[in-house]
């Protein structure tokens, strides 16, 4: 298997550079290699990847997923969420309060009055138990132990990362715990199919369509309002390919609370957890492209708004709105939104999501 020998050079990255102890477990970095000869390299510190290598129209290979290129920069990075797993809970709780058999729970406030992306140290800050299965697929472990991050239940979890042949990164989340909980897991990627360089280009130019007829409205602290609006007539309708930078800097209240995009977007479904199309990217000059396809009933389109100018992989620094994300989970702020899909997880169930990013040219 690749990860037993040692590697210097992975996709322009060095293993030796991903390896130390933190809390007395071990990070690593860990490559997946499909029969067409592309790379994908992941930490199991948040499970972040670092590295996604994919041909353009022309054949030549680059890194596609903004990262660090060492573990202390991982650790240290501005962007803490930078192409990590998510969790306990992807998004926002209001306030950091919901209640659960009764009971009310606080978690830590960390995003302006609200609880964001499972608290100070979630699942993007917590070194997981790696499990190479095979050339292909990367099995990272994580107990989030009861009341951690303020969070009722012990959770155990685990992420199934896959790369195919036909260069699709798939993520499977599995999830179990033994005391009712709530649970939304995501993966962060901040996606530059233009290629990881110096300077990063925008993302303006990149075509983008998104599967879903309706969005969340966010108050002035991102919290959805409760309204599921349509995206008819708004900056927010993708049903038709469109360019990123057309709406961005809209004159729109909601442009203007996200800084941008930064809002839940719910997916089309004909059946509730169906693996089903949610958005499609075109970046016109390298002609790469990227599918989503998603279990989950939304999708928070984040267009990198805040995080300006630090240093990333390959000497490359990143420019805000140098990367897309596409972060497919339940609604922010479900525990509080009786009528949107529940996050409610009991014991004895499982909880299961499924997302696919789909790598291709055009
Ligand atoms: O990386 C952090 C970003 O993650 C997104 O999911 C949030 O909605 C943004 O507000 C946040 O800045």
């Amino acid at each position: 298997m690749t990860n037993t020998t040692e590697t210097k050079n992975i996709c322009g990255l060095r293993r030796e550079d991903f390896q130390t102890t933190v809390n007395g477990k071990k990070t690593d970095l860990f490559i997946l290699k499909n029969k067409a000869g592309n790379e994908v390299a992941i930490t199991n510190y948040g499970g972040a990847v670092v590295a996604i290598m994919v041909p353009d129209k022309d054949g030549k290979l680059a890194n596609v997923i903004q990262g660090h290129d060492n573990i202390q920069d991982v650790i240290n990075s501005p962007e803490p969420y930078l192409s990590t797993l998510i969790g306990r809970f992807g998004n926002r709780i209001a306030k950091g309060k919901f209640t659960l058999h009764g009971k009310e729970y606080s978690l830590p406030i960390n995003n302006g009055p609200n609880a964001l992306h499972g608290g100070v140290k979630g699942f993007n800050a917590r070194v997981w138990k790696p499990e190479m299965m095979n050339d292909q697929t990367l099995v990272l472990h994580y107990v989030a132990a009861y009341g951690e991050e303020g969070f009722t239940g012990e959770l155990k979890t685990t992420v199934v990362y896959t790369w195919t042949d036909n260069n699709e990164l798939q993520i499977e989340y599995l999830a179990c715990t033994n005391k009712k909980t709530i649970v939304n897991l995501t993966h962060h990627g901040f996606f530059s199919l233009a290629g990881i360089a110096n300077p990063t280009p925008k993302v303006d130019n990149l075509i983008c369509e998104i599967n879903a007829d309706f969005y969340l409205p966010i108050d002035e602290t991102s919290i959805p309002t409760g309204e599921i609006r349509c995206v008819e007539g708004t900056p927010f309708d993708f049903r038709t390919p469109k360019e990123v930078g057309k709406d961005i800097d809209a004159d729109n209240l909601q442009i203007k609370r996200g800084a941008g995009y930064d809002h839940c977007f719910v997916l089309n479904k004909k059946e509730e957890g169906e693996l089903s199309f949610a958005a499609r990217i075109t970046e016109p000059k390298s002609g790469r492209t990227m599918e989503v396809y998603t279990t989950e009933p939304g999708m928070q389109l984040y267009t990198d708004n805040w995080a300006d100018g630090y240093k990333g992989q390959h000497g490359a620094t990143f420019p805000k709105r140098s990367a897309i994300c596409f972060e497919c989970q339940h609604f922010p702020d479900s525990p509080n939104r009786p009528y949107f899909p529940s996050v409610v997880l009991k014991e004895g169930e499982q909880y299961k999501q499924k997302t696919i990013y789909k790598f291709g040219v055009k």
